[in-house]
């Protein structure tokens, strides 16, 4: 009787020795296990990527069970954010074994760990392969859907499609071990169509054989899956035959929608009819009718009309297949469309920029999309000039990765990694400040004139020098508008004004305090304020990056938000924080897009 268990994993590889096919991933994958045996090999991470079924998680347990190691596996029904992935990989790979052995970390899917926002997760793994004292091996199917840090510290191996020939054997062995008789024309049906997927061949097998002992040719075409036919048959069918009919046929037992079919045949068609002789004709016929397809495919998109699919077909594959003036023999290598490709390649690079895109979007209030389309030039633009591309990174809180995407490089320069390491102690010191503040601190009055004032109120994170003693300060709810503040100096220029200004940065005085605080530390008249400037309240904070934004905002006698601090209770500094920061507010907002 049959079991009800899934053949695919009631006989799934117990040793590598049973993985079908693909010997050299499989060779590959056993020399840098190996290297974990006398210490840390130079990649402390494998990924296993290619197409579905062909034996790479099989090959990754198969792994382990050979050479005795601990198995933890975070699979794709897992909840895999950053802090799951720390908290489960990190702390298996950081620890070691009850009995000195080692333990593979096994990541199923790891290609869609992150979605478009959220890139914490690829994060997270590049920090654990980095640090690692366990082996790690990533399973994906488009290694293009890894960040290339991620890529550049793991050792790559490609799984290929299994071959037709070398299931029979496997699928030979299942029949022998459920008590069934199978034909081998049976054999090579299942096999054939399969695709060179392993699982969908035992998945065929299985349903084929439901309730039988006996399995012939005919109970595989009357089985449960559809029997496809294999895309790589159809475009030698197309090609090679002059026959419409066939040709059609061919396509029509396809999985492919025309949308798709028109790239397949679109990249194999100067492949197919290449000659050596530099003659271009039949190619050119048959591009001809690819582009009368195109229109038909168009008009359905405009229209939804699918009846016109047929005719966008009949074009594509009828036209390939008769637009040769002479027979092409021989085997020909076809390929996928290599615009597929480049699209894999490209989506982590647009993961990567809408990611930067949101997190401006957070800054300057404003959707990814609009800042994806207007401000990311502009922070491109900024970035260049090292001074502010250190808080532009904190700011924004870029990762590595997203600055070297920001500064339009290729690499991590050193200047690249320079600015990234001070942004980051940048964020340190702001870390610890901010922890050391105290929220609504009423501060000793060093006078009876001293006054609350919008500049004085607003406490910029990572300001480390300015302590005053004697004087009013407002923090901890005005944080985050501080942190805007760093960004938005010059933000209401427009981008030509940028190079202009750029030129009167070397005039500024270098001691005068920047909008954060942190970057001019001699920045006497600010940092520490003189007695006057304690009495008539701290100078607003000025910006040296543009200083026409830094004018001080002067107070009036007729300013309501002005008190005695002395007076002041703390529910009122909470109402004058609130007043001060929608002033604050209002400022930003109206002059960071106003350009
Ligand atoms: N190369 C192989 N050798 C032996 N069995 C295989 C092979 N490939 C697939 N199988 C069978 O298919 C099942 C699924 O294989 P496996 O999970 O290893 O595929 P995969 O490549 O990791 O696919 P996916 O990317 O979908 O996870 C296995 O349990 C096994 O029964």
């Amino acid at each position: 009787m049959m079991s009800a268990i899934e053949w695919a994993e009631k006989y799934r590889p117990k040793t590598l020795k049973e993985i079908v096919g693909n010997k050299k991933a499989v060779q590959d994958l056993q020399t840098w296990a190996e290297e974990w045996l006398s210490g840390l090999p130079e990649r402390r991470a494998v990924i296993l990527h290619g197409p579905a079924g062909v034996g790479k998680t099989s090959s990754a347990h198969a792994l382990a069970r050979d050479l005795g190691w601990e198995v933890i596996e975070l699979n794709a029904s897992d909840q895999r954010t950053a802090g799951v992935i720390e908290k489960i990989a990190g702390s298996a790979a950081s620890m070691k074994t009850l009995f000195g052995g080692k333990r593979l970390i096994i990541l199923d899917e790891a290609d869609n760990i992150h979605g478009t926002a959220d890139r914490g997760g690829m994060r997270a793994i590049a920090g654990i392969i980095k640090t690692t004292l366990q082996p790690i091996v990533l399973i994906a199917n488009d290694v293009y859907g890894l960040t290339p840090a991620i890529r550049s510290l793991c050792l790559e191996i490609k799984f290929g499609s299994v071959q037709s020939r070398s299931m029979i054997p496997a699928l030979n062995k299942v029949c022998e071990s459920e008590g069934i008789s199978c034909s081998s024309d049976a054999f090579q049906k299942i096999a054939e169509s399969a695709g060179g997927d392993l699982r969908s061949a035992m998945n065929d097998l299985q349903a084929a054989a439901n309730g039988k002992e006996v399995l012939e040719v005919e109970d595989i075409s009357t089985s449960g899956r559809d029997v496809k036919e294999n895309i790589f048959k159809a475009m030698q069918k197309i090609f090679k035959s002059t026959d419409c009919k066939r040709a059609l046929e061919a396509a029509r037992g396809l999985d492919e929608s025309p949308e798709d079919l028109i790239h397949w045949i679109d990249e194999n068609l100067p492949i197919q009819y290449a000659c050596k002789d530099g003659n271009l004709e039949d190619i050119r016929a048959g591009f001809g009718y690819l582009s009368k397809a195109d229109l038909y495919l168009g008009r359905v998109k405009k229209r939804q009309n699918y009846r016109m699919w047929r005719y966008a077909s009949m074009l594509m594959v009828c036209g390939a297949a008769i637009s040769k003036a002479r027979p092409y023999p021989g085997f020909i290598k076809y390929q996928q469309p290599s615009l597929w490709k480049r699209l894999g390649q490209t989506r982590s690079k647009r993961d990567l920029r809408d990611n930067i895109a949101s997190k401006i979007g957070e800054h300057s209030f404003k959707s990814m999309r609009y800042s994806r389309n207007n401000l990311l030039e502009l922070y491109s633009h900024m970035l260049r000039d090292e001074e502010y591309a250190v808080e532009i990174t904190a700011g924004l809180g870029l990762e590595l990765e997203g600055l070297i995407y920001l500064s339009g490089s290729t690499k991590a320069s050193k200047k690249l990694q320079k600015i990234y390491d001070e942004a980051q102690e940048l964020l340190l010191e702001g870390k610890e400040e901010s922890e050391e503040m105290e929220f609504f601190k009423t501060p000793a009055p060093s006078g009876n004139n001293a006054h609350v004032s919008p500049g004085s109120a607003v406490k910029i994170p990572g300001e480390k020098e300015r302590k005053p003693s004697g004087k009013s300060e407002i923090s901890g709810s005005l944080t985050s508008e501080g942190k805007q503040k760093i960004l938005n100096c010059g933000f209401d220029i427009s981008l030509e004004e940028i190079s202009g200004k750029k030129k009167n940065l070397g005039s500024n005085p270098p001691d005068t305090l920047t909008s954060d605080g942190t970057k001019n530390k001699n920045a006497s008249s600010l940092t520490e304020p003189s007695e006057k400037e304690a009495l008539s309240g701290p100078e607003p904070l000025e910006c040296t990056a543009f200083p026409e934004f830094s004018k001080q905002k002067e107070l009036t006698n007729s300013e309501p938000v002005l008190k005695k601090v002395n007076e002041l209770k703390p529910a009122d500094l909470e109402v004058e924080a609130t007043e001060v920061s929608k002033k604050t507010e209002s400022k930003t907002q109206k002059t960071l897009f106003d350009f």
